[in-house]
This record gives structure tokens, sequence and C-alpha cells, in this order.
């Protein structure tokens, strides 16, 4: 599975242990480096994820939260700022997230780990969640 990886100053450090981290455990990785201004490392990882080249990003900046905001501004991509494991479950369960953002001040190291794994072995589970991504995909596309 390709998995693409972006960060600013503020999230090199975590985006680099987690990087190790999953490349330990057989994952195809590019990083596509850090970025000076968090917006442009978003851009790069969600065009990345929506055109298929790779079937997950991983954003890394202070918070995750303004990764968030950049990435979730390109069509298909689904960006989701975790903070603990069960969220980041329940965001692939339910929203279809393609993107993960975490925070390198919120959170350490062995945290973001639990929190990568969760996301990365949960499944979509469709059914009833697919009419709400569904309406997702309206805001999208009507762009309000
Ligand atoms: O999450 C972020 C954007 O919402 C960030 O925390 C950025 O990494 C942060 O704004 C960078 O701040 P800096 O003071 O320029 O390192």
């Amino acid at each position: 599975m390709k998995l693409i990886f972006a960060s600013d100053s503020a999230g090199t450090d975590l985006k680099k242990a987690i990087y190790e981290y999953l490349m330990g455990k057989g994952y195809a990785l590019t990083d596509a480096g850090e970025f000076k201004d968090y917006p442009d490392a978003a851009r790069k990882a969600a065009h990345a994820v929506a055109d298929g080249e790779a079937r997950f990003g991983f954003l890394f900046c202070g918070t995750g939260i303004g990764m968030s905001m950049a990435a979730n501004k390109v069509r298909g991509v689904r960006a989701a700022v975790c903070t603990e494991p069960y969220s980041a479950k329940m965001t692939r369960m339910h929203n279809d997230a393609n993107v993960l953002c975490l925070g390198g001040r919120v959170l350490g190291t062995e945290l973001a780990k639990l929190i990568v794994d969760a996301f990365l072995d949960a499944g979509y589970e469709g059914g009833r969640h697919q009419r709400r991504v569904d309406l997702i995909c309206d805001i999208e596309k009507q762009g309000r």
C-alpha cells in the first residue's frame, strides 16, 4: 500500500519517527518533504491521494489542524486530525478518511504510532455511512 508523507518544520520530527515505524512494517512510503508553509505540504500530499498516486496521506504540522483545513480543500480528500486511536479508527470506518493529520507539538511518538496503526488497520464500513460521505461530496461539488 502506497502512503505519502509531508510536513512543515513543526511536524518533521514526528513525521520521521512515523515514517521509520511504517517503513519497518513494509509499507511503500514517499516523503514529499518539509515545506516552509503547511498549506503547500497539504496540497502536495492531498493531490497525490486525490490522483490515486497514494492510498493515504499523512500530514504533520504543529497541531495537525492547519494541514487538515488545507487538505480538505482538495476534491476527493477527507482529512482528519486525530489525537487518539479511537477517532483514527472511526474516521476510517465511518468517514472513509484518506488523509490523517497529526500534531508534532501535541503528540508523543508512541501515541502517534497507536493512532497511525488504528487508522491503517480499520476499513471503511460503507452502508449507511456512504450516504453521508456522498453528502460531503455534494458540498464539495457545490462549493458551499
Ligand atoms: O498546525 C499548524 C497549522 O495549524 C501548525 O501548528 C504550524 O505548524 C504552525 O503554525 C507553525 O508555526 P511556527 O511558529 O511557524 O513554527
